[in-house]
């Protein structure tokens, strides 16, 4: 596994605190972060891939520094936005997942074999032509995961990736995020798939305040709002 690490980070919206002093180093294979609403989840989820980067402290990802090596950074770790529109590009199924590709350096038979395997893997084979718009929710997020996983990142960070799916495919996903070889760290109001996470984090406020096991962090975290 690699190793996030955050070191000091603090950051702020105009004059907002978003995070407070956050220091902590991951190593786990399935990392949860839990927390209110506007509690900063997002805004730490968003620092692993240099997305958004911190105003004071730094944050390192394999010894990196996001800060200073985005464009490696961004090879490295893949991100699933909650809202699939925001990261599908193209007009079909195949091609959106082909087009996570296009630098791979992979010829056009290798890139069409991959594409095919995670079409299968996704259950998204019948619909490789269909025009993307016309899925559903959950088919697009399953879809904008799939194009993420396809690069073979070796982290991958999502923030609410299960919102819009169905009791089956949210059950999928969590097979699917328990099968991977990528440190997977998942920002989440869905508490049940954090169930059999090595790490859970509770944020409040820009804060971590609870980092344990799945089953003590979310009774804090229901503590919390109890
Ligand atoms: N780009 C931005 N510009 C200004 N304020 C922002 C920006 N991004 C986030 N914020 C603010 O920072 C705070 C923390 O936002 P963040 O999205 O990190 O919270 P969150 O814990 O993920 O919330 P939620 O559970 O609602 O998604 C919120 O008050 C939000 O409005």
């Amino acid at each position: 596994m690699g190793e996030i690490r955050f070191d000091g980070v603090h950051h702020a919206f105009g004059e907002r605190p978003v995070l407070c002093g956050i220091d902590v180093t991951l190593t786990e294979h399935r990392v949860g972060v839990v927390g209110c609403n506007g509690s900063g989840k997002s805004t730490l989820a968003r620092m692993i891939n240099g997305l958004q980067t911190p105003a004071r402290g730094r944050v390192l990802v394999g010894g990196l520094d996001t800060a200073r090596k985005a464009a490696a950074i961004r090879r490295r770790v893949g991100f699933v936005f909650t809202d699939p529109d925001n990261q599908i590009v193209m007009p079909t199924v195949a091609e959106d997942i082909a087009f996570s590709l296009r630098r791979s350096g992979l010829d056009k038979h290798a890139r069409r074999r991959k594409v095919d395997e995670v079409l299968d893997a996704f259950d998204l084979h019948d619909h490789a032509d269909h025009p993307c718009h016309l899925l559903s929710g959950g088919q697009k997020q399953l879809l904008a995961l799939a194009a993420v996983l396809v690069t073979e990142p070796d982290i991958l960070v999502a923030d609410e990736p299960t919102t819009l799916l169905d009791l089956r495919n949210a059950r999928r996903f969590a097979e699917t995020l328990a099968g991977l070889r990528q440190q997977v760290v998942v920002v989440t109001h869905q508490l049940e798939l954090l169930a059999d996470f090595d790490r859970v984090l509770v944020i409040d406020e820009g804060r971590i305040v609870a980092d344990d096991a799945p089953a003590p962090a979310l009774r804090h975290y229901r503590g919390l709002v109890g």
